[in-house]
């Protein structure tokens, strides 16, 4: 059975159309890479899946029933969200932040105990703050506040993620932090992913490392290609849907074997045609 299906959704602000017909069914232990232009409506079709916004159009399932059968905590205990950004307003430790995720297994009135705070620290870990469990989240940096939201979604320990662009503030080391943890997790644990990004590599990189990953390209109010990243993430579909020119280039890594990584080269505004400037 899918964990989520979106089924031939559409949804406008007002008269703008954002997206229409747009379908993705998540199975277990599958990552799930939504990738296209700035604006396209990727985090719309997130917030849509959250419950934040409303789809014009269209069904969603959880574990094969319409999401609006289920109450709030019970949708909590199925799907975890890490935000694009999350305004840092009280002084809150970073450990009462990453304790947040446990609220729909603690209940509303009752407080986490140990193994609640031992999940929660073992979350923390994962992504390497434990030195900061202590300090206010109002003084930590872009990355660390994003590693903190991470943290706080592998502590909901939910079968599925939706991450919206969790990569976008980190280094290349915490970058690759989070990406080892959730090849790990979807191989120990089944977890499920999806994710807006900007960066296609990270579709490449979860596939290079043997896991179930798909594309779905999301350009001209539609997904305009959906499948494996091989089949999807091609130098033709990179033109169309950005206007660039990019190289598909494969690097023979001893550890890993071979590693798939797109070059971007130049736009096409710039008379990019080929790799030549006309
Ligand atoms: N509240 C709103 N009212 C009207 N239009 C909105 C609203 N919020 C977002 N939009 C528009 O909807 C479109 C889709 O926005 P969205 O944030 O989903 O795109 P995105 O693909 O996530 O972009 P990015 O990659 O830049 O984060 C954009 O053109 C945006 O300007």
């Amino acid at each position: 059975m899918h964990l989520l299906e979106v089924i031939d959704a559409s949804f406008s602000y007002k008269s703008a159309k954002i997206f229409e017909h747009i379908s993705i069914s998540i199975g277990p232990g599958e990552v799930h890479c939504i990738i296209g232009p700035n604006g396209c409506g990727k985090t719309t079709l997130l917030d849509c899946i959250l419950g934040i916004l409303k789809f014009n159009a269209g069904e969603i399932k959880l574990m094969g029933r319409n999401i609006n059968q289920y109450r709030i905590w019970e949708i909590a205990n199925q799907m975890a969200y890490v935000p694009q950004s999350h305004a840092k307003t009280f002084p809150y430790t970073v450990l009462d932040i990453v304790l947040m995720g446990r609220a729909s297994h603690t209940g509303m009135f009752s407080s986490p105990d140990m193994e609640d705070r031992a999940i929660a620290e073992d979350a923390l870990a994962m992504v390497g703050l434990s030195r900061y469990k202590d300090r206010p989240y109002t003084q930590l940096s872009g990355g660390e506040g994003q590693l903190v939201m991470i943290a706080r979604a592998l502590a909901q320990q939910t079968p599925l993620i939706i991450m919206d662009e969790p990569t976008a503030h980190l280094d290349f080391k915490h970058e690759l932090i989070v990406l080892e943890t959730i090849v790990r997790l979807v191989r120990d644990t089944g977890l499920s992913v999806v994710m807006a990004t900007h960066f296609p590599n990270h579709a490449f990189y979860f596939a290079n490392h043997g896991i179930n990953t798909f594309v779905a390209l999301m350009s001209n109010h539609s997904f305009m290609a959906k499948g494996h990243p091989d089949n999807i993430l091609t130098e033709e579909n990179l033109q169309s849907v950005y206007n660039i020119y990019a190289k598909v280039v494969t690097q023979h890594i001893d550890e890993i074997g071979e590693l798939k990584q797109i070059i971007p080269v130049g736009t096409l505004a710039n008379n990019f045609q080929g790799g030549q400037t006309v």
